[in-house]
């Protein structure tokens, strides 16, 4: 379903340094990424702060296309056939809001039931569904600028998935929910994945999501794969660490290996 080939992302940075003075800096912010993620998987993409995981993310979405390399999500090139692929997959940014400020919750869904031309029958009986799943009823008629975090992020989620996507990207969907939506959340992804055989990518600081969500986890480092495995493979990099906390704190702190010594499988 997803499927990345020695692909690259470099960003060029032009800094003024003096009067007439400026410096150019190159940033490889991913360097020969290759993986492959299976219809129907849920896997985690782990890494520290600026490993690239963000740039990956929206490479898959075809919001910036790679400098090399090649990708396909859903069978499409992402940077060539957005317009197609966003009808294939759906994708949350934990940080950001897809949604209208101003509009009740209802209004941005029917808005986004526009933009992605879905059948109104079909429309009304995921939003239904999507609702009670995720508890959303009393909150449809809000402003969105009057949710919290945790409502928003619910309303988010139901948007990513109105027009039933086979992909669903998640960035930090998790981030700054309290213990009890962040489990409720986890739930319905579980959910959704086992029934509805939802591919899911997703990406987030909090190894509790990790342990309770993903069948394998692929870790990033200073834009290379530096791991790639199940839970049970990652807990093995670290044996006498208890805590997957820990045993990944140790994965960063030891940096990407080189090409040739990762620990990542079929690199
Ligand atoms: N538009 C840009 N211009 C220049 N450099 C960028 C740009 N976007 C990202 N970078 C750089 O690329 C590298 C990877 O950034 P990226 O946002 O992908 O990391 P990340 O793994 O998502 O980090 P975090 O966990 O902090 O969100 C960083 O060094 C970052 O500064």
């Amino acid at each position: 379903m997803i499927d990345v080939q020695e692909v690259g992302r470099t960003f060029t940075i032009r800094r003024r340094t003096g009067l007439l003075r400026r410096e150019r800096r190159v940033v490889h912010a991913v360097q020969n990424l290759s993986f492959t993620v299976r219809a129907g998987e849920f896997v985690g993409y782990l890494g520290p702060n600026g490993a690239g995981k963000s740039t990956t993310i929206k490479m898959l979405t075809g919001i910036l296309a790679p400098s090399s390399g090649r990708i396909q999500v859903a069978g499409l090139d992402p940077a060539r056939r957005r317009t197609a692929l966003a009808r294939r997959i759906g994708v949350v940014f934990g940080q950001r809001t897809t949604l209208w400020w101003d509009l009740p919750l209802r209004d941005s869904f029917e808005l986004i039931r526009h933009l992605y031309k879905v059948d109104r029958v079909a429309f009304r009986r995921r939003l239904d569904e999507l609702t009670e799943l995720l508890t959303l009823g009393e909150f449809l008629r809000t402003p969105v600028r009057q949710l919290s975090l945790g409502q928003r992020m619910r309303g988010d989620i139901t948007a990513a998935l109105l027009h039933d996507p086979r992909v669903l990207v998640l960035d930090e969907p998790t981030i700054g929910l309290d213990v009890v939506s962040k489990a409720a959340m986890r739930g319905f992804l579980r959910k959704l994945n086992a029934e509805r055989g939802t591919t899911v990518l997703l990406t987030t600081h909090d190894m509790g999501d990790i342990e309770k969500l993903c069948d394998r986890v692929m870790l990033i480092d200073n834009g290379r794969l530096a791991f790639e495995g199940g839970i049970d493979d990652l807990r093995a990099t670290a044996p006498e660490e208890t805590s997957i906390e820990d045993v990944v704190a140790r994965l960063y702190a030891r940096g990407a290996p080189a090409a040739g010594q990762r620990q990542a499988r079929g690199q």
